[in-house]
């Protein structure tokens, strides 16, 4: 999936892609602490468009830029008004926006980010079913990942941080190795913890099981679906569980921005269920999908809508 647009927001300004470049010296670069977000713009049947809980991304960035002691040039609303304005800029009614609040160049090295400027980038790219074309139907195959989640206190797991998805890239790429779609990571403690960029949910006898924000990101995602679920009337426990009760489950299934609401129809080459996107599953997804169409007036205030 190309990532190339016409432009991205770089500092206040809107920059050609080709110039959105930035000095080797950079020192995100070198040492991984610049904060990021994935937020979602949907088309929505009324013709407008849609960006999917911008709000609570933003506070979140701009969370993890406190947790980082990144002091942000810009205010919430100027941040959430620039994803807008970099989606219209580069036409685009539905898409992915990647806001980057990073330690720029120019003033020192070394581990201590000293007088280095925080800056800021937008970009935005079409993005369709981040797992792939057939996942959000079929489901998918995963393994459980050799690599540990960080343990809460070896790296801040409530920040979304660049440096963090080492870990999420190791998992990842050591699945696609194997034959997989994604990795499932255990917590420090052998418990269930999420997948390399997702969130993750299993159903047994119909209750619904999410681990709690423990040493996994506080998914936006995550929260949707318990609301969504609670209103369709389904059972919901926030509760450590083991790879085991996976494999155990009827169903299971991933749940993020990028990923949206993948099942999970395998997990280290047990079946799952019956090898499919389980009811609960599917129920949900339609759910979500309504929601982020603008197609359920009860969660109008998760939509930042705009017209190009
Ligand atoms: C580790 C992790 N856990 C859970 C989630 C789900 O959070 P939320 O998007 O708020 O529901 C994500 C988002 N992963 C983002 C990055 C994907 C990427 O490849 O980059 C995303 O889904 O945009 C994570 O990266």
């Amino acid at each position: 999936m190309g990532v190339r647009t016409d432009f991205i927001w770089m500092d206040g300004a809107m920059v050609p892609w080709d110039q959105a470049n930035v000095h080797v010296l950079t020192h995100t670069l070198h040492y991984g602490v610049g904060v990021f977000e994935g937020i979602r713009a949907y088309e929505c049947t009324d013709g407008s468009s849609a960006v999917f809980r911008l709000n609570e991304h933003i506070e979140r960035l701009l969370g993890s830029a406190k947790v980082m002691g990144m002091k942000v040039p810009f205010s919430h609303e100027q941040l959430a008004e620039a994803c807008v304005e970099t989606l219209k800029a580069n036409k685009m009614t539905a898409g992915y926006i990647r806001p980057l609040i990073f330690i720029g160049s120019g003033e020192a090295m070394g581990v201590n980010p000293g007088p280095n400027p925080v800056r800021v980038a937008i970009a935005v790219w079409p993005w369709g079913a981040y797992l792939g074309a057939e996942a959000l139907e079929r489901g998918i195959r995963i393994c459980t990942s050799s690599y540990t989640r960080h343990h809460v206190n070896v790296m801040m797991t409530k920040a979304k941080v660049a440096g963090n998805y080492v870990n999420s890239v190791l998992a990842k790429t050591e699945a696609l190795a194997d034959g997989y779609d994604e990795a499932l990571l255990l917590d420090p403690t052998g418990y269930v913890a999420e997948g390399s960029g997702e969130n993750v949910f299993i159903v047994k006898k119909g209750v619904i099981k999410t681990p709690p924000l423990t040493s996994i990101l506080a998914g936006i995602t995550r929260d949707s679906l318990i609301t969504l679920a609670k209103e369709l009337g389904y059972e919901v426990v926030e509760q450590l569980f083991t790879r085991d009760e996976v494999y155990m489950a009827d169903e299971a299934f991933f749940s993020g921005t990028a990923a949206e609401l993948t099942p999970i129809r395998e997990l280290d080459r047990r079946v799952i269920g019956e090898g499919h996107a389980g009811p609960v599953a599917k129920a949900l997804q339609a759910a979500f999908f309504k929601v982020v169409k603008g197609e359920n007036p009860a969660y109008a205030n998760w939509l930042r809508r705009y017209s190009l």
